[in-house]
Formats: C-alpha cells, structure tokens, sequence
C-alpha cells in the first residue's frame, strides 16, 4: 500500500452549484425502474445465463412489477440475440412493458440491433459511446469532437435503421458512458448533439441516462453532477432523466437516492445489485427504503425470498446473509438487548398503527417473513430472546424471574459450544434442567378435603430410592403437599411463588406450573408439565425441591424467612 496516494489519486473535482436544491428536496414517489439485470447484470456474471435463466429472470421481473426490461445486448451475443427474439415471436412481452436493449455506437451493431427487435410492439434502444478525457484518450484516440461525432453517427443509423422499422414504436435512449468521470459541459454537449439528431418533444421523449460507470465521488458529488446536467441540458422537458449508478465505494443505493432528489425521473439497477465489479445500484433496497418512508415503491417485493432464490438461480451468485431486507439473518437478532426490545415491540404494535417495532426498520411480515426467525439465541443472547423462542413455539410462558434463572442454564450452554441454540436445543436444556426429576419421585397420590376446604394430601414417594408413603396437611394441595416434602427432606419449604397457565391448542392444552421456594441463596424454580393443573402444580414443587437438594441449597427456617423477594 502506497501511504502517500496523493499523487497516484487525483480527488473528484467539486461541481461548483452553490444553489444546489437537491439537499432540501425529499423524495415522495418512486422513480420509472428499469431493470438491467439481463444486460450489465448478466456481462457481469462468471457464467453468462442462459436462455433458461434469462427466461426465469424475466418472467419474475415482469410479475414484480418492472416496466422496462433492458433484455439484452444482442449485437454482442447469438444467445442475446436468440432470447429477444424469442421474446418477440413468442408473445412474452406484456402490453405494459417494454424492452430495451444495449448497442455501442457502431453501425454494424445497431444494423444487428434492429435485426433482433424486428416485430417488436415497443422498444427502448439504449445506444452509448464512453465519453471521459481518459476513455476518450485511450480507447478512442480521439478529441471532443472526434468522440461527439461518434455519438451523432450512431444516433444518426438508430434514427433511420427505426424509420425503416414503422410497425415499432420506437423510444430512444443515450448514455454518455464514464459520465461520472466527464467534464460536466462536455457530457451536456454530446448529449445535446445527440438530441439534435434525434429531435425529441414533450409528447415524444428521449432518455437520456447518466451512467455512474465507476463510482468516483461522495453521493452528493453524483448528486451535484446530475443537477448540474438537468440544468444546462437543452429541451429539459423533452427528456427523461435517467441515471444508472454502480457501487465501486459501496454507495450506489445513497448514490441513487441523493440522484432522485437531484432529478432522476428513472434509475436502472439490478435484483440485490448484481453487476459489473462491486455491482450496480441494488433495485430492491432502493424501493424498500421509499417504502419504509411510506412512499409506494411500484414493485411488489413480498415474498421476497422468491427474489432472493430466482436471483441466486439465475446469475449463481449468493445473496449475502446481511444483505439490506433480503438476507437470511437481517429479521434476526442474537443480542439479549436487541431481543427484549423486539418482543416487547412486537407486544406492543396494534395492526391499525404505525410501524414502530425497535430495531426492525420494516415489517418482517410485509416481505413474506416470518417473527419466528427474528430472535435467535447465541452466547449474546439475553433472556429476552430465550423466552420468547420458548412462548413462540412450546407455548411455555416462563416468569420474569425463571428467564433470568434459565438465561444462566442457556448461557452456559452457549458459551460451552459457542454455536447458536435453535428453540428444540432450548427446549431440551430445559426439560433437562426442569422437567427430569431427581433424588426424589413421586410415584403417585391420593387428596382429600373436608368440610372446610383444607386438605390432607397422601403421597407415595421414592426418597433416594428408599419408597416412603407420606401425609402432609394444608390450606390447599400445593401446600398439603409441601408439608409432605417438608417430611421427605427434613428442610423447611417456603413457596415463594407460584403460577400454571395452559400450553398448546384448546383442547389439546396441557398445564404448566411454575413454583418459586427459598433456598439458602435467593430462590429456585421448579416446572410442571401435565395434562391436569393439580398434578403440574405437585410436579412443579417436586421438581423445585430435586433442584434445590442438588444445588445443596435446600433452605433452613431462617433462610426461607428471608428468601421473599
Ligand atoms: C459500461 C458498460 O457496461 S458498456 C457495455 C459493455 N458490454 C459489453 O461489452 C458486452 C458485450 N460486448 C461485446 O461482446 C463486444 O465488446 C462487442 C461485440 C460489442 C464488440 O466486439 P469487438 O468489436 O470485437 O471488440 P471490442 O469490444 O473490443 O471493440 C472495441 C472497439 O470498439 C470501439 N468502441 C468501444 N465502445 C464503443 C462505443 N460505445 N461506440 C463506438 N465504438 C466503441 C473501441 O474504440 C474499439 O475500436 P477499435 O477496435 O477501432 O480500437
Ligand atoms: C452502458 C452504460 C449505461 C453502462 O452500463 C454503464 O455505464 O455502466
């Protein structure tokens, strides 16, 4: 790495428009999408798609909702070729879209060109030449004018190679490719010579599309160059302004946007933004970020890991996990922060109110996701995102001072194996830590209540092995047989809490009790599953004392006086 770059690297040159207005304009409706998958997309690709995957991806753009569908390059390639004409002579092309497809400025592609597009109802021919000092200098070897008549002949041929083509009708598009590297006059200049050729009016547009070829400033000096160009470009009104942003310092979609306030009426990106090097401006993210401002992005983007699959098929390249809504783990959170703050916002949110759901930009549910992979649980995790895999898919509604008793058990765990617990590795540690009896067993009991409703509780016990039939005497059950246990451990059993709700569907619920008792150090938890309340609520106390003898922390009178909370 040189560590003196200065004069290896020139500086992107400031557009000088002290009243820029783009910085104090927001953006209150989507642009016209174009997308380019087909074309800068698929040059991209390591393997080029082949008419099975140009297929694919053209059908699932059309049915998300693009309009403008640059097909391909046909010029360049028989398989470009073959598809628009596939497209053509097979009827694929709904009424409401239109095609465009890509020539350099050369007479013999363009000839081609239209020889692909022969029949077609409607067509954007997207005609460009490089236009920068650098390109111009040594690709070209040729001055500004020597680069603007490139751009009018080729003009020019599309203007007579469409006139002999009456039955289509015809849009025309120019890119003055390196636009972003390109003296600002000179880009309006070719552009304007260009127009002049093909005359367009208010009625009769042409595009004129802004290429960020290579991405070579901060946003707002993209932003700066496209204003500047709107301003000076002659017959405003007869063009659509397009730009097509790529990603080369990782700000294509901030690019884009800050280009929308400056005046693009049209942006051409890709599905994830897959394109040439770093990519070009991802489509997807760009509509979502209008959606989550409220603004109708015009693609239907639900379901979007239909998107993601149809896009990792069609170019063979992975959508990152990470990738802005679409990636696997952006719904998901590991850290305990994070989660509490999630599921009390999901308690929270009333389906007729705003979004406001901490952490979640968008609905999850909006895009097809689902809230049951948002919180997961790793060694980060709090006992905020233990709870609520345990709530969300055992039906099991721990109490405030069990998660944070649990979140120690899970804890553990996680940190022991440093891998992520799925709700089934939950689950088992906490039917091991819970739910898996211990030095004593309760083999069965017989209760009986007399007038005034107290009761005496007969339980048949496995003590260390040793069975043991016991009586015990209480106000009710629980405490009937909190008094035989008294009996089993010789230990005084303080119940500080107790609470059962039903876990499962209607009929099918069973009970779940939950009892809290002193012990010498705090409390401990005992846990009761079974399909009647009463014998969830013995199983809970069964179970909080076998804990509480292996802890060895079973308490003495004075312990369980002090043990309230
Ligand atoms: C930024 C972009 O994404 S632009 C799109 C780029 N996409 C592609 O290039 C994919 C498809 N391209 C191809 O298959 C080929 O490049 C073809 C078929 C178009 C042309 O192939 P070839 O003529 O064999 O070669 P090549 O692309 O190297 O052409 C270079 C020549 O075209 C000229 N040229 C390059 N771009 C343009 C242009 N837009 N308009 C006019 N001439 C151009 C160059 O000056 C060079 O001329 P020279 O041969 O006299 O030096
Ligand atoms: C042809 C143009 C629009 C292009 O693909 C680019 O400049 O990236």
């Amino acid at each position: 790495m040189n560590f003196d770059p200065q004069g290896k690297y020139r500086p992107f040159e400031p557009v000088d428009l002290p009243d820029r207005q783009w910085p104090t304009r927001v953006c209150r409706e989507a642009p016209v999408w174009c997308s380019v998958d087909l074309r800068d997309g698929n040059q991209a690709l390591i393997e080029p798609m082949n008419h099975d995957r140009k297929a694919r991806m053209f059908a699932l753009l059309v049915r998300r909702g693009f309009k403008e569908i640059e097909v391909g390059f046909p010029a360049a390639s028989q398989t470009d070729f073959d598809f628009v004409r596939w497209l053509i002579e097979s009827d694929r092309i709904p009424e409401d879209v239109t095609i465009q497809v890509l020539t350099q400025a050369r007479d013999a592609l363009i000839e081609r060109t239209f020889e692909a597009l022969r029949g077609a109802r409607r067509a954007i021919v997207h005609l460009y030449n490089s236009t920068s000092p650098v390109q111009r200098r040594v690709v070209f070897g040729l001055d500004r004018a020597g680069v603007i008549d490139i751009a009018v002949r080729g003009a020019e041929r599309v203007r007579v190679c469409a006139e002999a083509q009456p039955e289509t009708d015809w849009v025309f598009q120019y890119s003055p490719e390196s636009f972003t590297a390109t003296e600002l006059d000179f880009a309006v200049e070719i552009c304007d010579a260009v127009n002049a050729v093909w005359r367009p009016t208010p009625a009769r547009k042409t595009i004129i599309n802004l290429p960020a070829t290579v991405e070579v400033s901060t946003p707002n000096g993209f932003a700066d160059q496209v204003e500047w160009f709107g301003r000076h470009v002659r017959d405003r009104d007869a063009i659509v302004l397009s730009v097509h942003p790529h990603n080369d310092r990782g700000c294509g979609v901030a690019a884009a946007e800050l280009a929308m306030l400056a005046g693009a009426e049209r942006v051409e990106g890709t599905l994830f933004g897959n394109g040439e090097r770093t990519g070009n401006v991802d489509v997807v993210t760009l509509a979502l970020n209008l959606y989550t401002q409220g603004v109708d992005p015009r693609l239907d983007l639900g379901e979007i890991n239909e998107l993601v699959r149809v896009a990792e098929y069609c170019n063979q390249l992975p959508v990152h996990p990470r990738h802005p809504y679409a990636g696997e783990l952006v719904f998901t959170a590991f850290s305990g922060s994070h989660q509490d703050a999630i599921r009390k916002g999901f308690a929270a949110q009333r389906a007729d109110a705003a979004w406001e759901v901490p952490y979640l930009p968008i609905d999850p549910a909006d895009l097809g996701r689902s809230y049951e992979a948002v919180i997961r649980v790793n060694s980060q995790s709090g006992k905020g995102g233990v709870a609520y895999l345990l709530e969300q898919d055992y039906g099991i509604s721990l109490p405030r001072r069990l998660q944070i008793e649990f979140a120690r058990v899970v804890q553990r765990e996680a940190d022991a194996s440093g891998a992520e617990l799925g709700s089934a590795d939950l689950w088992r540690l906490f039917q091991a830590e819970y739910l898996a009896g211990g030095t004593i067993e309760l083999r069965g009991y017989r209760e009986q209540r007399d007038d005034r409703g107290a009761v005496r509780l007969s339980a048949t016990l496995s003590v260390d092995g040793r069975e043991r039939l016991l009586t015990g005497h209480g106000k009710g059950s629980v405490d009937a047989y909190v008094h035989v246990l008294e009996q089993a451990t010789g230990a005084a059993i303080r119940l500080v809490d107790y609470r059962e709700h039903g876990a499962g569907p209607g009929a099918d619920a069973r009970a779940v009790a939950y009892v809290e008792i002193a012990a010498a150090d705090g409390t401990v938890f005992g846990v009761g599953l079974h399909d009647d309340v009463l014998s969830a609520s013995i199983d809970a106390v069964t179970s909080a004392v076998n804990r509480a003898l292996a802890a060895g922390s079973l308490a003495t009178d004075a312990d369980a006086r002090d043990a309230a909370p």
